[in-house]
């Protein structure tokens, strides 16, 4: 029986203070260390600095500590579990970034992952998930990349060095808000020698500290086992990414921004049919990040444009973390990951439906059978076999596929074979082969690298190596003794005169190909020359103007039309609004389409700044001179333009101000000037009117009969008869 179940309270014992034993002495050394602090306090003299230099750091130490406590406070906006932390992979191409992508995934996931496609979440903590990303290999997906990464891994390949990619990419990442950077060597299996492996390990160190900062965390994957890196690199890479702290961007707080994950076309079938080409609507799922999305906000998706958002839903997130998911049942796993585009993933459930994902290579495609079937007739396959299945997988029928395509008359990219010879002329000159470029920066050299603290001498060098082309950047600061020695050979035969300084950049074959003379004036245009190749790439690719083509040069019309417009004689002949349409050939800001303000046009704006502008449009305001202006409407209106008398008395009704006519005011004054002004300008009228009603009668298609002219010049007379009588009265 319970003591409890009596009803009678059992008296409890009264705690006893420990007079010996651990808790004791433990007491007792508090009071000892009270004391001493007693004595410091008594005695402060005795516990003064004894070291000056001790005491500067200190010091400094304090003024750090206040000047950040000084820093202005970022405010975590953020409610509620934080969106997935975005890792992005990027690398050349063949680096091994989908393979480190598998193996992290791999290591918190415990799954396989047999394709990289899109976004992957994994839960990488009690309180963490991680994204990962694979950037591809473009220039265009690196920025989309840049935009939204929390962490970078940049991959280097170890047994050839830095490529080009790299220095892009963190050129594009100083742009878009820094992020958080690691570097991982891959590929160092393919040293044989162990010295070589750790001297490259010290040189590419040097350099990735050199771009980014000193002691900027650097991993090593030395090689593969059964296809993957070892469990070991990848347990301490993931352990990093687990715990690095993101660095709050201040725009990316104040923008919301999101990363699909998976998106949907909603567009009804129906409509579809119809018009294939109709506006679809479409269905972006993602992790919101940033600030919170308001309804009928535009958004901007990258590579796309700009578009009306019609309703933003928040969904049951699809990959919870460990606290907050709630089991349904024992049977329920928890889902550690989430990667809809890769195929991994099992029940979805959306705003109007449910899905259940089946991995890919557990489906069995028809297709595929029939491929793997063909795979396995190999040169035996019968050829009417082959015809036939290939008339069934068309998808597009031939009107539509030459619907579709167009006919090239002039090559788009002209500089491309200039490219390509000029590749060719570099590995001729570097006399790298295909087989040895892999190891062709090793060296002996005993001395050590030294990093730069300015900028870093950077070229572009391009080679065809295994059977692709890749664009290593050597570095002048960081280059070894084999590329040393290959550099001094090629440039004593073409290049004497380089200075210490610039004669790598001179000597620089980049891709472009041009033979432009680089500037060699000072050290610190040195980071920017290797983005000179990359413009001149850019310019390349641009498509020809077919115009120009044809015609020539633009400039040459221009001019022309320059000529046309000093003529007066033809003036009259042009339509009203024409030529005021021909010189605004950039469009105004009333042309800007308002639904796509991701383009940006060219506009042509005043300089407001010059005083002659402004006294040239002073009277157009209130404040001004409108008497000038109503004689200027006048004139127009004398030269054919319109009819409508402008100028007058009147009175103001509100003020009871009579105002007189500038006519009216000049004639009481000087009447002679202003009548042979008016004479003048009425001859030259008369004339102007002639000419028109000749050319009139040549063309039969002309407006303006000769009855009208009669009656323009009678309408002229009379408007002559009234100004004499108005400058009479
Ligand atoms: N020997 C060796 N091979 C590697 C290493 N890392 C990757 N590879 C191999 O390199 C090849 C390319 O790997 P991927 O992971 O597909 O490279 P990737 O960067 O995703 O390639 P892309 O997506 O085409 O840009 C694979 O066959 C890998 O096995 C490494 O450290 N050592």
């Amino acid at each position: 029986m319970a003591p409890g179940d009596t009803g009678v309270e059992q008296p409890r014992k009264a705690h006893r203070v420990a007079k010996s034993g651990a808790k004791a002495r433990k007491r007792k050394g508090k009071g000892a260390a009270g004391d001493d602090e007693g004595g410091e306090r008594k005695n402060p003299k005795a516990f003064a600095f004894r070291s000056a230099t001790k005491a500067k750091r200190l010091q400094s130490r304090s003024a750090e500590i206040e000047q950040r406590r000084l820093h202005v406070p970022i405010m975590d906006r953020s409610i509620g579990e934080p969106p997935p932390f975005v890792v992005v992979v990027q690398g050349p191409p063949q680096v091994g970034k989908s393979l480190l992508i598998k193996c992290l995934v791999k290591h918190y996931t415990k799954q396989n992952l047999s394709d990289v496609r899109g976004p992957i979440t994994v839960v990488s903590g009690k309180s963490r998930r991680v994204q990962f990303l694979e950037c591809p290999s473009d220039i265009n997906g690196m920025i989309d990349a840049a935009k939204i990464a929390d962490l970078a891994l940049l991959l280097i390949d170890g047994s050839y060095g830095f490529e080009m990619d790299t220095f892009e990419f963190l050129n594009i990442m100083q742009v878009h808000g820094f992020p958080k950077v690691m570097g991982v060597l891959t590929h160092l299996d393919q040293f044989k020698d162990v010295k070589k492996l750790r001297k490259t390990k010290q040189r590419l160190k040097h350099r990735f500290w050199a771009e980014i900062k000193e002691g900027a965390k650097l991993f090593y994957l030395s090689g593969l086992i059964h296809g993957k890196y070892t469990k070991r690199e990848v347990h301490n890479l993931a352990r990093f990414i687990s715990v690095i702290k993101p660095i709050p961007l201040s725009w990316r707080m104040a923008h919301p921004y999101l990363l699909a994950d998976r998106f949907e076309d909603v567009t009804s079938s129906e409509s579809v049919r119809l018009n294939r080409k109709c506006d679809r609507k479409i269905t972006l799922y993602g992790y919101l990040r940033g600030c919170n999305m308001k309804r009928g906000t535009k958004v901007h998706i990258t590579g796309a444009g700009d578009f009306s958002l019609s309703g933003v839903t928040s969904l049951a997130d699809p990959c919870p973390l460990p606290s907050a998911a709630k089991k349904r049942g024992l049977r329920d796993k928890e889902k550690l990951f989430y990667a809809p585009m890769s195929g991994l993933g099992d029940l979805l459930y959306d705003k109007d439906a449910v899905y259940i994902n089946i991995n890919d290579h557990l489906v069995q495609f028809s297709n595929t059978d029939d491929n793997n079937a063909s795979k396995k007739q190999g040169k035996g396959n019968d050829v009417g076999v082959a015809l036939v299945k290939t008339l069934q997988n068309t998808k597009y029928s031939l009107d539509e596929k030459l619907d579709q395509s167009f006919i090239n008359f002039f090559g788009r990219r002209p500089a491309a074979q200039s490219e390509d010879s000029d590749m060719t002329g570099t590995l001729e000159s570097n006399g790298h082969s295909s087989s040895e470029c892999s190891s062709d920066s090793e060296g002996d050299n005993d001395d050590d690298i030294q990093p730069s603290d300015h900028g870093v001498d950077l070229r572009e060098e391009v080679e065809f190596c295994n059977g692709r082309m890749r664009r290593k950047a050597v570095s002048a600061n960081f280059q070894d003794v084999d590329d040393d020695d290959e550099g001094s050979d090629n440039e004593d035969d073409s290049h004497n005169e380089d200075s210490d300084d610039d004669h790598l950049s001179e000597g620089s074959l980049s891709s472009d190909g041009s033979g432009e003379a680089l500037d060699s004036d000072d050290g610190t245009e040195n980071t920017s020359k290797w983005k000179k190749s990359l413009l001149a790439r850019t310019l390349a690719r641009r498509s020809a103007s077919l115009m120009q083509l044809v015609y020539g040069q633009a400039s040459a019309e221009l001019d022309n039309d320059s000529g046309e417009e000093g003529s007066s004689d033809e003036e009259i002949f042009v339509p009203k609004g024409q030529k005021k349409q021909v010189k605004n050939e950039l469009p105004s800001f009333d042309d800007i389409d308002a639904e796509d303000c991701s383009k940006f046009l060219k506009v042509e704006l005043r300089d407001w700044s010059n005083e002659d502008l402004i006294k040239s449009i002073r009277d157009r305001f209130v404040t001004g001179d409108w008497s000038k202006a109503s004689l200027r409407g006048r004139e127009v209106d004398e030269n054919g333009e319109g009819d409508e008398e402008i100028d007058g008395d009147f009175e103001d009704l509100e003020t009871g101000e009579v105002h007189k006519s500038q006519a009216a005011e000049s004639a009481a004054g000087k009447p002679g000037v202003h009548k042979e002004d008016e004479l003048k300008v009425e001859e030259l009228r008369l004339k102007k009117l002639a000419l028109k009603a000749k050319f009139d009668s040549e063309y039969d298609g002309s407006d303006l009969s000769g009855e009208e002219v009669d009656n323009e010049k009678k309408k002229s007379k009379r408007e002559q008869s009234d100004a004499g009588g108005y400058f009479d009265n």
